[in-house]
């Protein structure tokens, strides 16, 4: 399992941004939002459904993906996952109408959906057991704050130069990291050809789905990661601007202060976690701090921005335990079957999030617009995963024992 060399850095490097890549295209329709909807004559909410028809793609893939790299490994399926996503980004910018451009959303998210989990396929494939944790919260970490920077960085050039161009040097940037890809990925020397495998394609999945254990974690991940995608992701900006009267700029960098937690505390969790050799009691210290944590910055009667920027980091901080779900998770069983089980934990974390989004909207819409009975899904989501993280078993498959 271990490889000597450059050449799983420049592997896991490639993997890494092509995730900070397809989350730079997640979210650049947002980043010019009334230009592309005047473009193509939409509403407000036919411009939400052309946005997320990335997402209709994207977490039903995720056992696709999985079982796909299960079988033919990161070289095959890599590259062209690329190309998809960055051909569907110049699809979008070029499209005359918004059914084309719907087509390039679906190409986008469709490519897109290859790369997280191969990324994680790519550190638990080239790198030794004791180290899965601490880089899967590396690759947690690139998306998170490229993201951050380039979403700043990228509005002020839409501003300059026109959201079409800009879509269009994205595009071509993904071209780019396709070709590195095409020259540069490979299978790790033990990886075993689909014609040699005996084992049906479909077992991953069969593993994963009637392992209870599997599961409890993925609901355990759920639960640990819905307030990063609800307050962080939705939310929290009208939170802030209403409850505690902060000016939309002001509420934007608070939240965008969980992002840069949620950097540095998926890279400390993993390492603490790697150097410990444990993964449970981290998940459910953690997953309780953060509750504390962002139950302070939502109640705390405070309009101080640097009060609730330093709160909404530490629990950004605090929320990167999320992270050592798809460690224990995977650890359970050979590491033939990883990619398939990281994918099942990140779709169901992932489709979770989703409803909590549209919940969280019709309880505050049922409040006639007070945020705080709808607020207090993100306490009661944290310490369900601290207690439910009890239960849990910290089982080690051999593929998974640091030094074998
Ligand atoms: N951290 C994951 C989401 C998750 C699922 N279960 C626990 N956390 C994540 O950020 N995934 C990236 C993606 O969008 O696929």
């Amino acid at each position: 399992m271990r490889h000597h060399g450059n050449m799983k850095w420049l592997i896991l490097t490639i993997t890494a941004l092509f995730f900070l890549f397809e989350f730079v295209t997640r979210i650049e329709p947002s980043l010019a939002n009334s230009e592309i909807a005047a473009r193509f004559q939409l509403n407000n909410a036919q411009f939400g459904t052309l946005a997320s028809i990335f997402f209709w793609i994207y977490a039903p893939m995720q056992l696709i993906v999985g079982l796909l790299l299960d079988r033919f490994g990161a070289r095959r399926l890599i590259p062209p996952a690329i190309l998809v996503c960055a051909g569907g980004v110049i699809l979008f910018a070029t499209a005359g109408n918004a059914y084309i451009a719907g087509i390039g959303r679906f190409a986008t998210g469709l490519g897109a959906s290859f790369a997280f989990v191969g990324s994680l396929y790519v550190v638990n494939h080239w790198f030794g057991a004791g180290r899965f944790a601490l880089l899967s919260g590396v690759v947690n970490a690139v998306g998170m704050l490229g993201t951050a920077i380039g979403a700043v960085a990228l509005t002020s050039v839409i501003a300059t130069s026109g959201w079409q161009n800009v879509f269009w040097a994205t595009g071509i940037a993904g071209l780019v990291l396709f070709v590195i890809a095409l020259l540069f990925m490979r299978d790790p020397p033990e990886h075993v050809p689909a014609s040699k495998k005996t084992t049906s394609f479909i077992t991953p999945v069969r593993v994963a789905v009637r392992d209870p254990h599997i599961w409890l974690i993925a609901v355990i991940g759920t639960l640990y990661y819905m307030p990063i995608n609800v307050f962080g992701g939705l939310w929290g900006n009208a939170e802030l601007t209403k409850d505690h009267g902060l000016s939309p700029v002001h509420a934007e960098t608070a939240v965008s202060m969980i992002f840069w937690g949620l950097a540095a505390g998926s890279i400390a969790a993993g390492w603490l976690s790697d150097h410990l050799g444990h993964r449970k009691w981290i998940i459910v210290i953690g997953a309780f701090l953060t509750s504390i944590s962002f139950t302070a910055a939502v109640y705390l009667p405070t309009s101080s921005v640097p009060l609730l920027s330093a709160l909404l980091f530490l629990s950004g901080f605090l929320g990167g335990g999320q992270m050592l779900t798809f460690s224990i998770a995977k650890e359970r069983h050979t590491a033939d079957y990883s990619g398939t089980i990281i994918a099942f934990v990140n779709m169901i974390g992932i489709g979770g999030a989703l409803i909590f989004q549209p919940l969280v909207g019709a309880i505050v819409d049922l409040n006639n617009g007070d945020f705080a009975w709808a607020m207090l899904t993100m306490p009661a989501c944290l310490l369900s995963a601290a207690l439910l993280s009890l239960l849990l078993i910290d089982k080690r498959h051999p593929d998974h024992i640091p030094g074998r």
